[in-house]
């Protein structure tokens, strides 16, 4: 079992030590603690651990077995045990591994690359200007990240995205779009989804015209019963989740956004990652100090949310898109074998872009009661031709974290910040299709050793099942031909149809 508990004595004894005094009595930790995977560069030497804290961090890592972990995963063993599957979300993306069920998905994965290009070249020669993909949650976030931090301008076609089943959504997403020159894409692994089937036939019906509508699903047959023909219809497997599918036909929308080649380019450098992931060293493996230093400050340090602060107008969607991938996976109370967690699980996600963010809620980070980690995102190279304001970006993403870590001291208790605000720098060289592709897969497999420390299963989610079968229930009662069963509910529904 892992042992949390030593941990926690480590925080106990480094309770009076900041920082800043670690950072002083370790001339070497700065550069120590940074670890470099292709353009990908992570400094973690301001959070609150020691060598001994980080002894026993590497420690549980062992405990909990880690590298085994990562192994299984990537082998396509039945990593989701409450629904009996594999996650094999690296199968999609080149492979690791050489077990043959893993082999299998890959193969298949690339054949429906194969005919994704073609889709995506077929899309491209009809004279579509806009494409409009329909999805929610992992059909839908990593795609808008993606099209959204990589889409170059003077792209061919722009994408839209509608997610919510507020019909505001579908009038504002449709408004100004030529039905004519507009593509629809239904993205659905279940293609059981409330939001996207109704959204998805608002856009059918405006669209007036069937061949331009495409689908990516697990479930054929209801794709096909919706009124797809099977030629536009991309498959997806049972053995990818949702909040790891972006890396599959669920990301048509980006290909068409960024080019067939640049989505192959995100698919390697995920692929990078992954194989970094299960073949380095423990004390060289990035992923293992990502999970461990979440485990650290969510365990040891008892700290209940996790700031992320991407310093790229591009990864603007990057909070909303790891806020699904971490909480989904990981806001679990149950261990895998049914047995309660005596530890917290995830903590809250949230964030922003920076420097915006620096002007609406950074005076909580900066003195507020509560510490909040936080992961720093930055970029390098300037990519947008405004060298004078990169310059500026980049000062203010360095001066946050020396400001957060090293605070400053006043007479004036309104005027003094305590510092010893951890936080950890993740730097790209330049926001390319590769290292985005490295980034994300970083979090995914992040996420995943953090369950695997924690016993539980990362990939299901089953806790969002209770309020869909709610909501089901309750629509014949908005429609006025039901009673709610909810003394709550029914006052809230005569309320609603008083003011109706
Ligand atoms: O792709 P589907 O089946 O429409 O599901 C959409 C999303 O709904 C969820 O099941 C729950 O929100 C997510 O995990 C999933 O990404």
């Amino acid at each position: 079992m892992p042992d949390f508990a030593t941990l926690r004595s480590h925080a106990a004894r480094l309770a009076d030590t900041p920082v800043v005094r670690l950072l002083q009595d370790d001339p070497e930790r700065a550069r120590a603690l940074s670890l470099r995977v292709g353009p990908l560069y992570a400094n973690f030497a301001r959070q609150r651990y020691d060598g001994a804290a980080l002894d026993a961090l590497y420690a549980l890592a062992d405990q909990a077995g880690f590298a085994a972990a990562m192994r299984r995963l990537l082998d396509g063993e039945t990593v989701n045990a409450t629904e009996g599957r594999a996650a094999l979300h690296s199968a999609l993306r080149g492979n690791a591994s050489a077990a043959p069920f893993s082999r299998e998905c890959s193969a298949q994965a690339a054949q429906a690359r194969t005919r994704m290009r073609e889709l995506v070249d077929a899309v491209l020669a009809g004279g579509v200007t806009d494409v409009v993909s329909v999805g929610i949650g992992g059909s839908d976030l990593g795609p808008r990240l993606v099209a959204d931090a990589l889409a170059l301008p003077g792209a061919p076609v722009r994408v839209h995205f509608l997610s919510n089943v507020d019909g505001n959504a579908a009038r504002r997403t449709l408004v100004g779009l030529d039905p004519a020159k507009t593509a629809a894409i239904l993205i659905s692994k279940t293609f059981g989804t409330q939001e996207t089937l109704l959204n998805g036939a608002i856009v059918r019906d405006w669209l007036g015209d069937d061949a331009r509508v495409y689908a990516v699903s697990a479930n054929v047959e209801r794709a096909a019963a919706f009124g797809i023909a099977p030629e536009r219809i991309l498959p997806m497997w049972d053995w990818v989740g949702g909040r790891y599918s972006l890396w599959s036909a669920v990301g048509f929308p980006i290909a068409l956004a960024i080019g067939m080649d640049r989505f192959e380019a995100l698919l390697a450098g995920a692929a990078e990652l992954d194989a970094h992931a299960v073949e380095a060293a423990p004390r060289e493996n990035l992923a293992f100090l990502h999970a461990l230093t979440a485990l650290w400050n969510r365990n040891a340090l008892g700290l209940a949310t996790q700031a992320v602060l991407p310093y790229d107008e591009r990864l603007r969607l990057l909070p909303n898109y790891l806020q699904q991938l971490v909480m989904e996976s990981l806001g679990k109370s149950a261990r895998l074998d049914g047995a309660p967690l005596d530890e917290d699980t995830v903590p809250v996600w949230w964030g922003g872009p920076g420097t915006d963010t620096q002007h609406s809620f950074f005076q909580a980070l900066h003195q507020g009661t509560q510490v909040v980690p936080a992961d720093f995102i930055g970029v390098v190279r300037s990519e947008d031709g405004f060298e004078g304001n990169h310059r500026a970006l980049l000062a203010n993403l360095l001066a946050q974290t020396e400001a957060l870590a090293n605070g400053q001291a006043s007479d004036d208790p309104h005027r003094a910040y305590a510092g010893n605000r951890p936080s950890t720098l993740l730097l790209l060289d330049a926001l390319t299709p590769q290292s985005l592709g490295m980034l994300i897969a970083l979090y995914e497999h992040s996420v995943y050793l953090q369950s695997v420390a924690w016993g539980i299963n990362a990939f299901d989610q089953f806790g969002v099942e209770l309020g869909k079968q709610v909501a089901n229930r309750l629509l014949p009662a908005l429609e006025g031909k039901a009673e709610a069963d909810d003394a709550v509910t029914r006052v809230l529904l005569a309320e609603i149809a008083a003011r109706a």
